[in-house]
């Protein structure tokens, strides 16, 4: 059988891991996509991969996540190339303009939040998110947004009679209740967009499970723990790549009591990678599986469960459909007289400021 696997950001870290993982286990027929927004670091992935599986079925897809462009261009080319898709690994993701809370970080260490401050990163970091070209929040567009209008457009791939089907999300631990808003989906108004962003996906999963499980659709969510990559690096920029080298002990030590230090991508990649192993039947939608290492560098995946509930998914589910319908209506082209009645001042959100879209710029 031709199993085929597309990955978001699979150029890099985490997702770059994924890949080399899904290949040394040796699926025959296995035809890996990567879905990269630079093709050139895309390419070099490509060239990493087939230097240890010569004969590996790699191919590459252009998609800025964060591009409503981009991920219909891109899922128009994926249904051209494929008749089926097997799994989806969401994984592309951003931490822009990190800010890291120096103080709160030595307060921190020496109280009892210890061991959730380290695993979590909660209270700790916030971000500064920007706008993309089609007006929404950043952050919320490449890794929640983008990635909900690729599954949408992907759907008869993905749904298919007498096959099943997975979604797989790289959450994270660092995904809060308190930093989501059902007002405010896209975070305009605060300064936790990624805790926002991932916590936006570990609802969405869980209503795609209700909306898509009878058509033989899964959605998982994953926490691949602390790993070292550019997103980690970015978040203390000042620090040159040899002081990270120089903490890895201490990291070793922590590691000794929170299982969450996972540190490799290798080692991150373990809960994502094992999912590809289940059956998507027996898997719990309120669970996250997250990705853990022992202090004796042993890796395993252990599920735990989301503090997540189904009207705040289903609710945040209707809210990203009227999205998705508001962009799709500007994206193919609105009526003269919808474009007069909005250039009449109700504009197209009526109602729904909090979805906000520049509906100027596909007009
Ligand atoms: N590192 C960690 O400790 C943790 C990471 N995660 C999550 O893991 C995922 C992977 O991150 P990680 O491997 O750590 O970091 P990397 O920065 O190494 O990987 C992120 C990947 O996403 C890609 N990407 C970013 N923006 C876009 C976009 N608009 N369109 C397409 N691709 C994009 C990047 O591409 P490019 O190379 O072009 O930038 C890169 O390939 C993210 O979702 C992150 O939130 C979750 C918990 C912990
Ligand atoms: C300078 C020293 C001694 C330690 C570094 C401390 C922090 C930079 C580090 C501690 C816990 C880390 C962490 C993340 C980022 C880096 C830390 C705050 C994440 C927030 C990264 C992204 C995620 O999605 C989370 C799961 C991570 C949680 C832990």
């Amino acid at each position: 059988m031709n199993l085929v696997v597309l990955v978001t950001g699979a150029n890099s870290g985490i997702g770059l891991a994924l890949c080399e993982r899904l290949l040394s286990q040796g699926t025959r027929g296995l035809q890996l996509c990567l879905a990269c927004r630079n093709m050139r670091r895309a390419e070099a992935a490509r060239s990493v991969l087939l230097t240890s599986h010569p004969t590996a079925q790699v191919a590459l897809l252009h998609l800025d996540t964060s591009s409503i462009s981009s991920v219909v261009r891109a899922a128009q080319e994926v249904r051209l190339r494929y008749d089926r898709l097997d799994y989806l690994y969401l994984n592309a993701g951003i931490m822009p303009n990190p800010q890291f809370d120096v103080t709160a970080f030595f307060k921190g260490l020496f109280s009892s939040k210890i061991i959730p401050m380290l695993a979590t990163g909660v209270g700790i970091l916030t971000q500064k998110d920007g706008v993309t070209s089609d007006g929404l929040q950043e952050v919320f567009a490449t890794n929640l947004f983008g990635h909900f209008l690729l599954i949408r457009e992907l759907e008869p791939l993905l749904c298919h009679a007498g096959q099943t089907s997975q979604l797989i999300w790289t959450s994270s631990s660092n995904a809060h209740r308190s930093a989501f808003n059902l007002e405010d989906i896209q975070h305009q108004r605060g300064s936790q967009p990624y805790s926002s962003s991932k916590y936006a996906s570990d609802l969405l999963s869980l209503a795609l499970n209700t909306h898509y499980n009878k058509q033989g659709l899964y959605s998982s969510v994953t926490c691949p723990g602390f790993v070292m990559t550019s997103l980690t690096y970015n978040i203390l920029p000042s620090f040159p790549a040899f002081v990270w080298t120089l903490l890895m002990p201490v990291f070793w030590l922590i590691r000794l009591v929170t299982n969450t230090f996972t540190l490799t991508p290798q080692n991150g990649s373990e809960a994502l990678f094992w999912l590809f192993k289940q059956k998507p039947e027996s898997l719990d939608p309120y669970a996250k599986y997250h990705s853990l290492t022992s202090g004796l560098g042993n890796n395993y995946t252990q599920p735990r469960k989301m503090d997540i509930d189904l009207e705040t998914s289903e609710s945040l589910y209707e809210t990203l459909l009227q999205l998705e319908s508001e962009v799709r209506k500007n994206f193919h082209g609105t009526s003269e007289s919808e474009r007069a009645s909005q250039r009449g001042g109700r504009g197209i959100s009526r109602g729904m400021d909090h979805l906000r879209v520049n509906t100027e710029r596909f007009q």
